[in-house]
């Protein structure tokens, strides 16, 4: 009821875990607290929050509108629901390597189990795009020196992202990722990669986890999770997945209301009612509720 009982310690190391057994971990991102519960209840063993998806929800492009107090707070939400392991996208940091700093622990306060910094500039873009800017690999170290230092709880998960390959060249975003590891990250988002061949080279080149993208309608194509293991990716990451999926059904469905005047013939297509109460647990509050009201109070009160 009400939240997790899982601590965010329990949650850390459980990921930390996950990514030493070799196993790729699939990684869904969620589009609201309540679909994390459903990304927990399909069986999946961590959930990722996407800036792309926290920024479209506010109806906003990608571009690093959203603040680190918004992210944070939408991720608290989105940590106190379910027991799995959240890994959020902080995007640059937010500015600075003070910034970051500071991000970094914002997002421990907000229970998750690790983030993601990336390398573009400020304004920044969605890593598929075209027209990417990075900063200098200094400037990025500094970020992550940043970051590693102003974390109180060492299983907090740091990931560093490179946008570099669209920018630099593979080889560039190889070594970018190397000074990353040296800098203190302990896991590597190579973002908008060609194809497998630069999968397998990123792998060779780099020995801590690696996290492959999978997003839809981007640079690459979409390897499925066999692939991926095989390559020896240690997370596959589905980040806009369930936006897209929902706003495609919720576009679909006012059209069809638009049209017939009424959405009985979208009823099949709906969780039910039923459905909905068995995710929230509804039961369990009724339980609760009659047994703190199940009381008479002395006479004169
Ligand atoms: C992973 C990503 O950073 C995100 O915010 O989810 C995006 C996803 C997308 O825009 O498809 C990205 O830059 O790849
Ligand atoms: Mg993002």
């Amino acid at each position: 009821m009400l939240h997790t009982r899982t601590t965010p310690a329990a949650r850390r190391r459980a990921l930390r875990e996950r990514l030493a057994s070799g196993r790729l971990l699939r990684m869904p991102g969620a589009i609201s607290p309540y679909s994390a519960r459903l990304i927990q209840e399909a069986g999946f063993e961590a959930v990722y929050l996407s800036g792309a998806v926290l920024a479209a929800d506010l109806a906003l492009p990608d571009i690093g509108l959203t603040t680190s107090a918004e992210v944070a707070a939408r991720a608290q939400q989105v940590t106190r629901v379910t027991d799995l392991p959240v890994l959020v996208d902080a995007d640059t940091g937010f500015g600075e390597p003070m910034n970051a700093a500071r991000t970094l622990q914002l997002m421990e306060d907000a229970g998750l189990a690790g983030l993601h910094l990336e390398d573009q500039v400020n304004p920044k873009r969605c890593g598929h795009l075209d027209g990417k800017g990075v900063v200098p690999r200094e400037e990025m170290v500094r970020r992550l020196r940043a970051a590693a230092c102003a974390r109180r709880d060492p299983d907090f998960l740091l990931m560093a992202r490179t946008d570099a390959r669209a920018v630099e060249g593979l080889a560039a975003a190889i070594d970018r990722a190397k000074a990353y590891v040296d800098a203190g990250a302990e896991a590597i988002f190579p973002e908008a990669l060609a194809g497998e061949a630069e999968f397998e080279a990123f792998r060779r080149a780099v020995d801590v986890p690696l996290l492959a993208n999978m997003t839809e309608f981007g640079k690459g194509r979409l390897l499925d999770a066999r692939t991926l293991e095989d390559l020896g990716y240690n997370i596959a990451l589905y980040p806009v997945t369930l936006f897209r999926l929902a706003m495609g059904a919720i576009e679909d469905g006012l059209r069809t209301l638009a049209a017939e005047g009424t959405q009985q013939s979208l009823l099949p297509r709906m969780q039910t009612r039923s459905r909905l109460y068995e995710v929230l647990g509804y039961e369990d509050y009724g339980a609760f509720d009659s047994t703190v009201s199940d009381f008479t109070l002395p006479p004169g009160n």
